[in-house]
């Protein structure tokens, strides 16, 4: 498979994960620095997304942000509300987290029920269902899968970041799965150019990660 810089550029999510607690000089200063970069999204915590907002899109990028990040186990009522704020703030694209606790503890109905107002908001944006693969077993992942399905979302966050990689076992469990049904966003521990190279070459279609400057100057 010949993969190219803009192969890996444009499905890019840059993230400034790497640092936990950012300032925000530090996040006007990253955010700034992909202006000059063909990335697919700029990831932003709901803290920064209206400032992130005019600055990227007056430039004609485009902005994701979190919600619930990362384990999803905000109370209901104040998912809807960040969701609601997070859109009215100015975000292209929401990763949303599943409730990892209320997941293993087999509450699936009550995992659905929390997610179910938060995708209808979205009206037709994309979003993506952050599933924590990392804490889950691969029957866990699988059931994930079909959650994602049954509530119309079609796309998958791998992990969230701090510290938690995604392997490529994880990206090619769902792939044999579930094929071109569920698409992927790899997020979790990519820091190379190989890293991103074989998470295309497993299929998927983003790639979240905070070296994503890194990753496409060494192209
Ligand atoms: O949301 C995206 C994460 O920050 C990506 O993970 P990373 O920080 O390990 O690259």
């Amino acid at each position: 498979m010949n993969v190219t810089k803009y192969d890996v550029e444009s499905i890019i999510d840059a993230s400034l994960g790497a640092t936990p607690a950012p300032t925000m000089t530090q996040v006007e200063s990253f955010v700034r620095k992909t202006l000059n970069y063909n990335f697919k999204m700029t990831l932003t915590e709901p803290f920064f997304i209206k400032s992130n907002a005019e600055i990227l899109h007056a430039a004609g990028k485009q902005l994701c942000s979190v919600i619930s990040y990362p384990l999803g186990s905000m109370n209901h009522k104040s998912k809807v509300l960040q969701v609601q704020t997070a859109l009215k703030d100015g975000a292209d694209e929401l990763d949303i987290a599943m409730d990892i606790s209320a997941f293993k503890s087999k509450h699936y109905e009550k995992v659905k029920e929390d997610l179910k107002p938060c995708v209808e908001m979205m009206e037709g944006r994309i979003c993506k269902l952050l599933y924590f693969a990392s804490l889950l077993t691969e029957d866990e992942q699988l059931c994930a899968c079909e959650i994602a399905l049954e509530l119309g979302i079609p796309f998958l966050k791998t992990n969230p970041g701090y510290g938690y990689s995604t392997t490529l076992d994880q990206v090619k469990l769902v792939k044999k799965h579930y094929g071109d049904d569920l698409k992927i966003m790899v997020s979790g521990g990519v820091r190379t150019k190989e890293d991103a190279i074989a998470f295309i070459e497993a299929g998927v279609s983003r790639i979240a990660t905070s070296a994503s400057f890194e990753i496409v100057d060494s192209l």
